[in-house]
């Protein structure tokens, strides 16, 4: 959650020309509700159905850079999905550098309302498992957007070369 996957999602699309698709944005846009206000009126486990059902249908279009909402991977069909369908990238982030950006992601994310720091380091530990599931990782620690970007531009033509290697 607050990786980045929105702000470096966007810019890799423009370096690869490619459409940006934000899961979230399209769950408000097609729901007419923001996510925390999806949260508050009808609970987390109804927010998780309409997650899996867009994630899984958008999942499956091709030559698109998708961003997933930062729950998203703990679902078994969104994994399952996203990785017979795409390349799926983790973005990852050290829990130092994350706390330091907490502040910035507390009023739209309904996950970390209520819930003080050693509750959020739990759920933050807690979905590395679901998150290994992956064709590559990039930890972001200390890099830019534009730099990250640019480092998941090398790791997309590492993952081709060696898929052109196999064929
Ligand atoms: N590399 C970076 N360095 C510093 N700040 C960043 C970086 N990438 C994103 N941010 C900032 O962190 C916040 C969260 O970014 P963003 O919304 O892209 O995360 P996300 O992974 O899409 O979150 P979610 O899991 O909720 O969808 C934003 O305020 C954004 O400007
Ligand atoms: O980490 C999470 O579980 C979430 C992250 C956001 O992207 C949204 O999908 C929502 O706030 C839940
Ligand atoms: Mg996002």
């Amino acid at each position: 959650m607050g990786v980045g996957k929105t702000t470096v999602g966007e810019l890799l699309a423009q370096k690869l020309n490619r459409t940006f698709i934000d899961v979230d944005q399209e769950i408000e846009k097609d729901f007419g509700m923001s996510i925390p206000d999806i949260f508050t009126k009808h609970g987390e486990p109804f927010f998780r159905e309409l997650e899996q059902a867009k994630t899984c249908e958008l999942a499956q279009e091709p030559l698109r850079v998708l961003s997933l909402g930062g729950g998203a991977f703990l679902n078994e069909s969104i994994q399952k999905t996203c990785l017979a369908h795409g390349i799926v990238i983790h973005l990852d982030i050290d829990w130092a550098e994350w706390t330091e950006r907490m502040e910035l992601l507390i009023d739209d994310r309904p996950l970390l309302q209520s819930k003080d720091l050693s509750d959020v380091q739990e759920l933050f530990y807690k979905r590395q498992s679901a998150y290994a599931v992956n064709h590559a990782r990039l930890l972001i620690n200390k890099r830019t957007p534009e730099e990250v970007a640019d480092a998941l531009i090398d790791s997309l033509k590492q993952i081709w070369a060696s898929s052109e290697l196999r064929k």
